[in-house]
């Protein structure tokens, strides 16, 4: 096995295609077993040590001085990504040659890709929002992968994903499955979680165009 099979064991690179397609014309896609389930039970076992450690965090929403938590807004506890396991390295090594892909399709200028473990505890929810607003667009391709294997039907926590244009029509409800990658555009697809009934946990991420201001490189934005 080369060490480029190696990799793409980890994840289903034919999607592509459908991916990139479904971004230029829909501004979204979302693929099933788009990654191995080895790793997704790798990123699993991350979170649930992290969740068991009190290493999560209440989430907020905003940035700088206008940070607040809102539970009625939204209700998960994140950790971001620091490339402390192999899992999370075979991750952000699978995003960042993804990132690669929509740059040479899209002339996208994706620049970084940040993300965060998610956890939503049975109850949670987050009512529907845009990831970036038009103009101030840093994060350019928002992503989600799902990591809780065998989601019940009856489970909740659904993503659902509304028109670019006509913002009140839902266009896919998402069952938070493990193995299955949504993403789309950030400062264009409004999109929320219903509230869930079981603990809820992915990853987000975000695919970002770094802007600057008066020469300095947005460090917070
Ligand atoms: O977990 C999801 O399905 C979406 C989460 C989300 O919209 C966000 O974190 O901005
Ligand atoms: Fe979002």
């Amino acid at each position: 096995m080369t060490p480029r099979d190696a990799h793409h064991a980890f994840w289903d690179s034919t999607q592509l295609p459908a991916l990139i397609d479904g971004l230029v014309e829909r501004g979204w896609y979302v693929g099933e077993r788009f990654l191995g389930a080895g790793l997704c039970q790798e990123l699993l076992d991350e979170l649930q040590l992290l969740h068991q450690r009190a290493a999560l965090q209440e989430a907020a929403i905003g940035r700088g001085d206008e940070r607040t938590l809102r539970r009625d807004i939204r209700g998960d506890a994140i950790h971001w990504l620091d490339r402390e396991s192999l899992a999370q390295r075979r991750y952000l090594a699978l995003m960042s040659e993804l990132q690669q892909q929509i740059n040479i399709a899209l002339y996208a200028g994706l620049f970084e890709f940040e993300a965060h473990f998610a956890h939503y505890p049975p109850g949670a929810f987050y009512r529907k929002h845009y990831d970036s607003f038009r103009g101030r667009a840093n994060r350019i391709i928002s992503t989600v992968l799902y990591l809780n294997p065998d989601w019940p039907v009856d489970g909740g926590g659904e993503m659902v994903l509304y028109d670019e244009h006509e913002t009140e029509r839902e266009v896919a409800r998402v069952h938070p499955d493990a193995g299955t990658f949504a993403c789309f555009l950030s400062d264009r697809i409004p999109h929320e979680v219903l509230p869930t009934r079981q603990p809820r946990v992915s990853i987000a991420g975000w695919f970002r165009r770094n802007a600057s201001l008066g020469g300095v490189i947005d460090p917070a934005a």
